[in-house]
């Protein structure tokens, strides 16, 4: 596949894998980008997965059609993207790896060494000339491992972006991008919006005409979509009005409650309400959920003194990935002695700016009047 006539795509496409990272569902699998820049000199940008390994070698060489690549780019070590950089190095004898001072150290855990006679250490600003391309690395720390840089052609005028920009979903199926992209991002890169911002401040004083990820598809127009929706999400903004009800529910009742809100809402004309049984839904899509929409309504039930496994595995998910600027309403419920909303609202005393709504919905095991009066004063508050 053609970026430019110089760079070229030889990622591969998983349908086997069963979990990404050990904890997300790929339904349309997972792509492993690499690419190659074919110029006086010839650089290849990150390697794929260990399970393609022939493959990867297969199209390198098609691209190579006999010539030999001087330089190994390596913006990130994770093995999706690094396991085939010990076999690069043994059958291109005289390639140089370029990577950061902290890619090589993790490089001598993965590989056992770090190729200190044939390496190019490079730091902020750093540049590598092939002939016609001009390669400048930029520092992305923590976005989202400590080692990974970003490398900018200023000739062809593209972005090699790591992993930011990446989705789920491999190349040979048609979906849309933002939805699997975002459920990546807020998994996998949530935590370090801080990070993604000043990467972001770095890019925006390039001329980027084609953003080339890790995973997902090559972006070569409206790019200010994406930039945009990545701004949104590593300032922890709110990127659709609406609310999310994220719920569990042993007997019911609760869900009873969540459903009752969900049609209140709705009927006062709530642009969006989503609603998630967080026993059965992707915990993925859930959390996705959460930092998608400006306000979300926890129902829980009480459960040991406690509140139910879900719940707190939820909410873990979303304090992990510092959860803010957010509206939140609680409804909790108990057979014998509620204490879930307190619980919940405890698990994030260390977020920032978080808003409790005044009503908190108290069902001491099936809903009664006291408690539909209550969510309906919610439903209003949420509305308001
Ligand atoms: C294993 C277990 C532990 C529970 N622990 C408590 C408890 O500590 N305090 C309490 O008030 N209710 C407790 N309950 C009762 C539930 O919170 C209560 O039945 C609630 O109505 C369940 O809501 P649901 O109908 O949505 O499942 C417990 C229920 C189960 C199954």
């Amino acid at each position: 596949m053609t970026v430019t006539n110089d760079i070229k795509y030889i990622g591969v496409n998983d349908h086997e894998i069963d979990l990404f990272e050990g904890q997300y569902i790929v339904p349309n699998g997972m792509a492993y980008n690499s690419y190659v820049i074919m110029d006086e000199e010839i650089a290849v940008m990150d390697t794929v997965d260990q399970n393609f390994t022939d493959e990867w070698f297969a199209k390198l060489e098609t691209e190579l059609a006999g010539r030999t690549p001087d330089y190994i780019v390596v913006q990130h070590m994770e093995p999706d993207h690094s396991a085939n950089l010990a076999n690069f190095m043994e059958k291109y004898p005289t390639a140089t790896v370029v990577a950061t001072a902290a890619a090589f150290n993790m490089m001598k855990n993965f590989f056992g060494k770090d190729y200190a006679d044939r390496r190019m250490m490079v730091k902020e600003g750093d540049t590598l000339s092939l002939g016609k391309h001009e390669l400048t690395f930029v520092m992305a720390p923590m976005v989202h491992w400590p080692e990974v840089m970003v490398t900018y052609d200023s000739t062809d005028k593209v972005l090699f972006s790591a992993d930011g920009f990446g989705k789920f979903g491999a190349l040979d199926v048609e979906e849309d991008w933002a939805c699997e992209a975002r459920r990546y991002y807020i998994g996998i890169v949530g935590k370090f919006g801080a990070q993604v911002q000043a990467l972001l401040k770095k890019a925006a004083g390039l001329d980027i005409q084609i953003i080339c990820p890790l995973h997902g598809p090559v972006l070569t127009e409206n790019l200010g979509y994406y930039i945009g929706l990545y701004d949104t999400w590593s300032s922890y903004g709110v990127e659709t009005d609406g609310v999310v009800i994220a719920y569990t529910s042993v007997y019911g009742h609760t869900k009873e409650a969540a459903e009752l809100l969900a049609k209140k809402l709705t009927e006062k004309g709530c642009p969006k309400v989503a609603v998630n049984d967080l026993a059965r839904c992707d915990m993925a899509e859930a959390v996705e959920d959460a930092f998608r929409y400006g306000k979300l309504v926890l129902a829980t039930t009480t459960y040991n003194g406690d509140i139910f496994p879900f719940m707190r595995e939820f909410i873990n998910h979303l304090t992990e990935r510092n959860f803010q600027n957010r509206t939140i309403g609680l409804i909790e419920n108990g057979a014998w002695a509620p204490m879930a909303a307190k619980v919940m609202k405890g698990m994030f005393e260390n977020s920032k700016n978080l808003t409790f709504t005044d009503t908190t919905v108290q069902i001491k095991a099936a809903l009664n009047d006291a408690s539909l009066a209550q969510i309906d004063a919610l439903a209003d508050e949420l509305c308001k």
